[in-house]
């Protein structure tokens, strides 16, 4: 049974919460989670979709766009499921009004262990932690000059970071209604303005009493938090963390590595405990499916660089199910359960997708739940360390970027994803090889493409990491290995930066997520590197 402590913050409380039970704070999670579905769900997307309609209101452009859009693809008639992906203003106007009014201003965190963030912020173990994601949606530095005005288009090119926009929160305990209350509101909205119009009144009288507040005066907030927290929760220490006013004036390079770690429950920035998961309540079962993943890879003639068949991945994703579930390994209960497990599972069933608009964006569409936890793998773990436990991430990926490759082929121009055109030496030499699966020859084009400069460059910067990628599986001294892995994750982090990113990096046919598997993985069966 878990218990809930009357405090705000303990809700999030990792450690034994037995002290709070002799308090005689007894409320059980039952009760928690009725009441957090009744609040949680009804009244955050009541504010949300109430404040869509006062900016729509106060915007007509903005409106008529929307109605054109509702129009088109709805009409008078009866709205289906197939018709909410068809209607991008619609999500831009949702996101953007969350991204000015996030319903939830805020949400708290506690440090799990002593943390040093940014090299100077030390934030002791146990010390709770306000994340301020209106502050975030309100940074200049982040969304530009433009940051308070309501414009939807901006959503055409995405968030500019993945922690950007968080009105849901992000790590293991964000928002589990997210997706449920983007539906709602899609749905909401389109049936109001089927039927109705709104206007603005000629003149607004405020009511007596009542104060407005302005988006652009947002540090109300920190005042207002704080003293409210002070008054409930004044036995703890504090640290507040101010991004509202902080991240304009000492940049988002230096806020983001910040929120990264508090918003993924710490779990972000340091190296997640337990990541080979040989500690949850189903160590043995997930043992066995890790080592059904390494042996798929492993034993399948040609997977490292060809697509392992699809009745072959089908066995082995309907037998992991089959496997987890029977142990209960599914159930919501543990909140120890191997998320990385889960997640290479994932990855492993997203290559049996066929429908080329699914696979095209593969990470888009498996939703947050799916593409934060991978983007946090690929850029924020250091790739030593899961190379450490075990679980063969890049080789996955490797076959999803291989499945990509050949559902898109012909429908989308994988040349230009590539940086490529007919000509292409470089890239030319690499398929070549990577179909006999020989990685000789691709070591030795990588050699020809380097020392050449009228082929280096062929291939832009996909080929330039594969390049990097080649140097790092043929390197055979360990330290200069890990050195060219670091280096590579630095590449990918400039070149990855969201989920659509990834989806276009993962549609490559250069054999770049294969090099990166073979070079990484290399260390988790060799003894790690001695330092000297
Ligand atoms: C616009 C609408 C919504 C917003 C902005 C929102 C925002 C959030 C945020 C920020 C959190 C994390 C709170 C924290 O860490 O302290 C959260 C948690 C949660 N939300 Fe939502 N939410 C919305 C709608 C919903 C809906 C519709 C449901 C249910 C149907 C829901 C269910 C939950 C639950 C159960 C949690 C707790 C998750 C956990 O602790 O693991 N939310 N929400």
């Amino acid at each position: 049974m878990h218990y809930v402590d009357p405090c705000c913050f303990d809700r999030r409380c990792t450690h034994d919460q037995t002290d709070w039970l002799e308090r005689g704070a007894k409320h059980c999670a039952q009760d928690m989670i009725v009441l957090t579905f009744l609040f949680a769900g009804q009244d955050s997307t009541a504010a949300a979709m109430a404040s869509c309609l006062c900016f729509l209101t106060a915007s007509p452009r903005c409106k008529a766009k929307l109605l054109q859009e509702i129009d088109d693809v709805v009409g008078t008639g009866q709205l289906k499921w197939e018709h909410l992906s068809q209607m991008p203003y619609l999500d831009w106007c949702i996101k953007e009004t969350m991204r000015l009014v996030p319903p939830a201003v805020g949400f708290a965190r506690q440090a799990r262990g002593d943390q040093l963030l940014g090299g100077k912020w030390r934030i002791p173990d146990g010390t709770p932690v306000i994340v301020n994601a209106m502050g975030m949606h309100y940074s200049k530095a982040l969304w530009g000059d433009d940051a308070y005005d309501f414009r939807p288009e901006r959503w055409e090119q995405g968030a500019p970071h993945r922690f950007a926009f968080i009105p849901f929160a992000v790590g293991p305990r964000a928002c589990t209604g997210r997706e449920f209350t983007v539906v709602e509101q899609k749905i909401t909205m389109v049936k109001l303005f089927q039927n109705f119009d709104f206007r603005r009144p000629a003149e607004v009288q405020p009511e007596a009493g009542y104060t407005t507040v302005k988006c652009g005066d947002a540090k109300w907030l920190g005042d207002g938090f704080k003293s409210q927290l002070k008054n409930q929760c004044n036995k703890f220490r504090f640290v507040y963390v101010y991004f509202m006013l902080g991240a304009a004036a000492i940049g988002p390079g230096k806020v983001l590595p910040l929120l990264v770690a508090l918003s993924g429950c710490w779990a972000q920035l340091a190296v997640p405990e337990d990541l080979e998961c040989e500690r949850g309540p189903h160590a043995a079962v997930w043992k066995q499916v890790k080592q059904r993943f390494r042996s798929l890879l492993e034993e399948t003639p040609g997977a490292l660089f060809n697509p392992i068949p699809e009745e072959k991945l089908k066995t082995v994703v309907d037998e992991t199910i089959a496997d987890v579930k029977a142990a209960g390994g599914f159930e919501r209960t543990s909140t120890d359960e191997c998320g990385y497990g889960k997640l290479a599972l994932q990855l492993l069933s997203v290559c049996l997708v066929s429908d080329p608009m699914a696979v095209a964006q593969t990470v888009q569409s498996a939703g947050e739940s799916f593409a934060s936890p991978v983007l946090t793998l690929l850029l924020d773990i250091p790739w030593v360390a899961t190379a450490l436990s075990g679980w063969p991430l890049f080789g996955l990926l490797a076959q999803v970027s291989l499945r990509k490759a050949g559902v898109l082929e012909g429908i989308v121009d994988l040349e230009s994803i590539d940086g490529v055109n007919k000509g292409s030496v470089y890239f030319t030499a690499m398929r070549k090889a990577m179909v006999a699966s020989d990685l000789t020859a691709m070591a030795d084009a990588t050699v020809k493409y380097l020392d050449n400069p009228d082929v280096a460059g062929d291939g832009g910067a996909l080929g330039a990491l594969t390049a990097l990628a080649t140097q790092a599986a043929v390197q055979s001294n360990v330290q200069e290995r890990l050195n060219l892995i670091n280096g590579l994750q630095e590449a990918m982090k400039k070149a990855v930066h969201n989920s659509q990113d990834l989806d276009l990096m993962l549609a490559t046919r250069w054999p770049l997520w294969s090099l990166i598997h073979f070079t990484v993985d290399a260390i988790s069966v060799a003894p790690p590197p001695v330092k000297a």
